[in-house]
């Protein structure tokens, strides 16, 4: 279990992380969520021990990870943390890069191992690749293939499907956390990304204000966001009187007290994201059709 108690740090004077406090169970996903700067990879770096904590403790089970004054050499053996920034080898293969720390003495549980790994990041077709010529997208798949090698016992992931396109991100996250969970594989993840969270994270925690605003279960949070930051992450959302109603919370019916003026429409795929006055205020439903600017719609709320 990862165990993290009252970690309070700051780069100069100022503290980025204030009193953090959190555990992660074995196998456990935990997303960290926050806006831009609200200190998510520092996070990840300090639980790393990349650097020395001003106040608290992280444990992982009964070790305590300690920063760079009493830890010659970063990291620890059962902790992998895949940065932003990934340091590869670029002037070996792909295959090469992902077995550089397996043992040389089982050369063919080696391959099996890499094998395994290239498909888990569904790199297979570029195993005798360079990654020199690789696009930032495989590059950030070959770091993650790296980073689980050897079999962590917790992983730390820092946006880790950033640089991967639309095309194969689905499939990439659902292959990469899919193995975390099979193979028990406690998993903190800091992201921008909802898809990252919704249907894998087991907690959602949210930085605010240097602090941990909430930490919660996501689905706890997606039905009742307390603030507007926690719907932010979420989607559109409206606040009206003084409740949090997301766009897909409004619906447009024949006749209501709500009637609406529409704005624009933005086509979304399935449906079109309606920009509206009501009231004098600016809000945002979910339609099946597009509609023309100035056209009236009734809307209704529904909270479930
Ligand atoms: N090496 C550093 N030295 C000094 N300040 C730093 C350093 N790295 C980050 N910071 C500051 O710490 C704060 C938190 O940064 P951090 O990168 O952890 O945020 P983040 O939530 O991961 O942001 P993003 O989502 O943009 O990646 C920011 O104010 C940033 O400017």
């Amino acid at each position: 279990m990862l165990h993290v108690k009252n970690l309070t740090f700051s780069y100069n004077k100022t503290p980025v992380l204030k009193a953090i406090s959190f555990d992660a169970l074995q196998g456990e996903h935990v997303a960290i969520i926050g806006e831009s700067g609200s200190g998510k990879s520092t996070l990840l770096k300090v639980l790393y021990g990349e650097y020395d904590l001003d106040e608290g403790h992280v444990f992982w089970n009964d070790e305590e990870i300690l920063g760079p004054k009493y830890n010659l050499v970063v990291g620890y053996d059962f902790m992998k943390y895949v940065a932003q920034e990934f340091d590869l080898m670029p002037f070996i293969t792909v295959e090469e890069n992902i077995g550089k720390f397996l043992s040389r003495f089982y050369p063919e549980e080696k391959q099996r191992r890499t094998d395994e790994l290239l498909e888990v990041v569904e790199l297979t077709k570029f195993a005798k690749t360079k990654v020199k010529t690789l696009s930032g997208g495989q590059k950030q798949r070959v770091a993650l293939a790296r980073a689980l090698a050897k079999q962590p016992e917790i992983i730390l992931l820092d946006e880790p499907f950033s640089h991967i396109d639309n095309f194969k991100k689905q499939s990439l996250r659902r292959s990469v956390f899919k193995y975390l969970k099979e193979n028990n594989i406690t998993c903190v993840v800091a992201t921008h990304d909802k898809e990252d969270v919704l249907g894998f994270a087991d907690r959602m925690i949210v930085l605010n204000d240097h602090k941990i605003a909430v930490n919660d279960y996501p689905e706890t949070l997606f039905k009742n966001p307390k603030t507007p930051l926690i719907a932010s992450f979420f989607g559109e959302f409206n606040v009206l009187n003084n409740k949090i109603i997301y766009a897909h919370q409004l619906r447009v019916v024949d006749k209501s007290d709500l009637k609406s003026t529409v704005k624009r429409s933005f086509f979304k795929g399935h449906y079109y994201l309606i920009e509206a006055e009501l009231n004098g205020k600016h809000v945002f439903f979910e339609y099946s059709k597009q509609v023309s600017v100035g056209s009236t719609l009734f809307l209704k709320i529904i909270e479930d």
